[in-house]
């Protein structure tokens, strides 16, 4: 049985305490690393994690996640280096930051994955692409391959697509959530309450996910389904065209990943 230490637990290192946990690790061989013990002591109430020291966290896991910010690596990896075992895998959930990178902070350590989740791994629901360096083992990529499973769904990739996957489902959900807010606000210029126009949109959008997960058909042709000829929605329709809203996509996209290129410094 794996022992997992995890060095930063706020919002994904939450989300992969309860993956972990789903996959089937009992909570007593998960310890975590915080900076503010109430943190520590939220978590260690919710799941029955330990909260411990980061040495001995280090020197007694046999998997280290890392949750913390991309900015705090290089002030983290000197603290790691001199307890980490060369058989531990070391699991990093940072935007940005190599395998390289993270493997030159380390001393050479080449047990290294590479994961970009995204939030909705707190529900199992998660997206995440992951990458391995080459001292990963048979066996630890079975464990990476587990964990990933209970965070939702997983694909290995090519490390230099990590920052494309970063634009695309690592901050994806936020796209999604700034598109509800503007439809809510939408429509309560045209006269609903907030509070039933956060019911309209939070259900349609669910609908809409659900179709698109279920029903077997492309995006394009549940659109299609919904607009009618010369009808309400083709005029919506026509009006985020007009703006390029494929453009303000692909942009907006194209920002986050060069963003997370930039957070490899
Ligand atoms: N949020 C997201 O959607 C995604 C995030 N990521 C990556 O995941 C990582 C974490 O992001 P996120 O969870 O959002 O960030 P959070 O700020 O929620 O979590 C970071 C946690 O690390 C703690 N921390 C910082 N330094 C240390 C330290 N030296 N020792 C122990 N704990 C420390 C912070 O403590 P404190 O509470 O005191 O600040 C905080 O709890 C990032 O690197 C990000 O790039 C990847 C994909 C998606
Ligand atoms: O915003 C960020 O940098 C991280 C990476 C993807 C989602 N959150």
């Amino acid at each position: 049985m794996s022992r997992v230490g995890i060095i930063g637990a706020g919002t994904m290192g939450e989300a992969f305490i309860a993956a972990l946990i789903r996959s089937g690790l009992q909570p007593s061989s998960i310890a975590i690393v915080v900076r503010r013990q109430e943190r520590g002591q939220e978590l260690a109430k919710k799941y029955g994690v330990t909260v411990v020291g980061l040495a001995e966290t280090i020197s007694s896991s046999d998997v280290l996640l890392l949750g913390i910010k991309p900015q705090g690596l290089s002030e983290l990896l000197p603290a790691i280096a001199p307890h980490l075992r060369p058989q531990t895998l070391v699991i990093s959930l940072l935007a940005g930051k190599t395998i390289a990178a993270i493997s030159e902070g380390l001393s050479g350590h080449t047990a290294i994955a590479r994961v970009m989740p995204n939030t909705p791994t707190l529900l199992g629901k998660g997206m995440a692409g992951y990458s391995l360096a080459t001292g990963v083992t048979e066996d630890q990529k079975k464990f990476v391959d587990q964990l990933l499973t209970a965070t939702g769904k997983s694909l290995l990739i090519p490390e230099e697509l990590q920052n494309a996957l970063t634009g695309t489902s690592g901050s994806g959900p936020a796209y999604f959530f700034r598109f509800v807010e503007a439809m809510i606000d939408g429509a309560i210029a045209l006269g609903l309450s907030r509070e039933d126009a956060t019911t309209l949109t939070v259900q349609t959008i669910v609908g809409s996910a659900a179709m698109l997960e279920e029903s077997g058909d492309s995006p394009t042709v549940l659109r299609e389904k919904v607009t009618s000829l010369k009808g309400a929605t083709a005029e919506a329709l026509g009006v985020f065209n007009e703006a390029g809203i494929s453009k303000i996509v692909a942009d907006a996209m194209a920002a986050s990943a060069k963003r997370a290129a930039e957070l490899a410094q």
